[in-house]
């Protein structure tokens, strides 16, 4: 595991103990039951694709710790409407705080204003952060495998499933996809950054789509900025991505993500 994910988990443990004890496991299932029902993130990728076009999840994405601030005029309800206008396939949204600058109420907004499904972007530690994920509406958390044992993971990936939600399972390497394949999701994700050194190589992806099984949705993601990315990417059978920065980087939003995938 990198340093920089080390740092992530060890204050992420912290954030979750504390939440924990802040709201009872009752009180947040009584909020889950009452959301809307969960809007199939995998479904939609799915769909897109089966058109004969790209499944973009475009991230609601305000910094990060390559980065720092990204976004300054920061508008998540906003953002949300030119991603889907634009023909993203669902969303992503960052609720993390110490290291993204994210926040709960930006995914409530984000979801409000769409009738595409939204991903929680966040480092999951305990199956409780499913339940409040799906108690603020997430329709799919992420599973990190470099970040848990499998136990975990399976923990984890079950209560999403007994909530109806999808689990995107992020990979880096041939080990880590091994792991996820003992899974039940077929939501993978390969990302293309290095953790420790925040450097981006598209060879992971080629990599590992063709150890990938045919039933899986296969996302790339991390470091797309272009469409001609997008079309070097489908050359090599993958045409689901997970991209933020570029398109939070731009003016008009909505015209960004229609050159990505319109
Ligand atoms: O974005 C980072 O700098 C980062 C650093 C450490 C851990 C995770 C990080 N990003 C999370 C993501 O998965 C990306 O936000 C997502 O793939 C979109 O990437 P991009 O299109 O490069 O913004």
């Amino acid at each position: 595991m990198s340093d920089m994910l080390d740092r992530i988990l060890e204050k992420k443990r912290e954030e979750v103990a504390a939440r924990k004890a802040a709201t009872s496991v009752a009180r947040l299932g009584e909020l889950a039951l009452a959301q809307t029902p969960p809007r199939g993130f995998r479904a939609a990728l799915d769909a897109k694709v089966a058109a004969g076009g790209y499944g973009l999840i475009a991230e609601v994405k305000k910094a990060s710790p390559s980065k720092g601030l990204i976004r300054p005029d920061f508008d998540p309800p906003a953002h949300a409407r030119a991603y889907q206008a634009g023909g993203a396939a669902c969303l992503s949204v960052l609720t993390d705080a110490p290291w993204f600058q994210g926040h709960e109420d930006y995914l409530v907004a984000a979801r409000a204003a769409v009738t595409i499904p939204v991903i929680r972007k966040d480092f999951m530690v305990d199956p409780w952060q499913v339940i409040e994920s799906r108690s603020i509406g997430a329709d799919a958390i992420l599973i990190i495998v470099s970040a848990l044992e499998d136990g975990q993971m399976a923990e984890i990936e079950a209560t999403a499933i007994e909530l109806g939600m999808d689990a995107l399972v992020e990979v880096h390497g041939p080990e880590e996809l091994d792991r996820a394949l003992k899974l039940r999701s077929r939501l993978i994700g390969v990302n293309n950054r290095n953790l420790k050194d925040f450097s981006v190589s598209f060879e992971r992806t080629y990599e590992l789509v063709g150890r990938a099984p045919a039933d899986c949705t296969f996302v790339a993601e991390s470091g797309l900025t272009s469409r001609a990315d997008l079309d070097a990417m489908a050359e090599h059978d993958v045409r689901c991505f997970l991209i933020g920065e570029a398109l939070m980087r731009q003016d008009d939003v909505e015209a960004a993500t229609r050159a990505l995938v319109g």
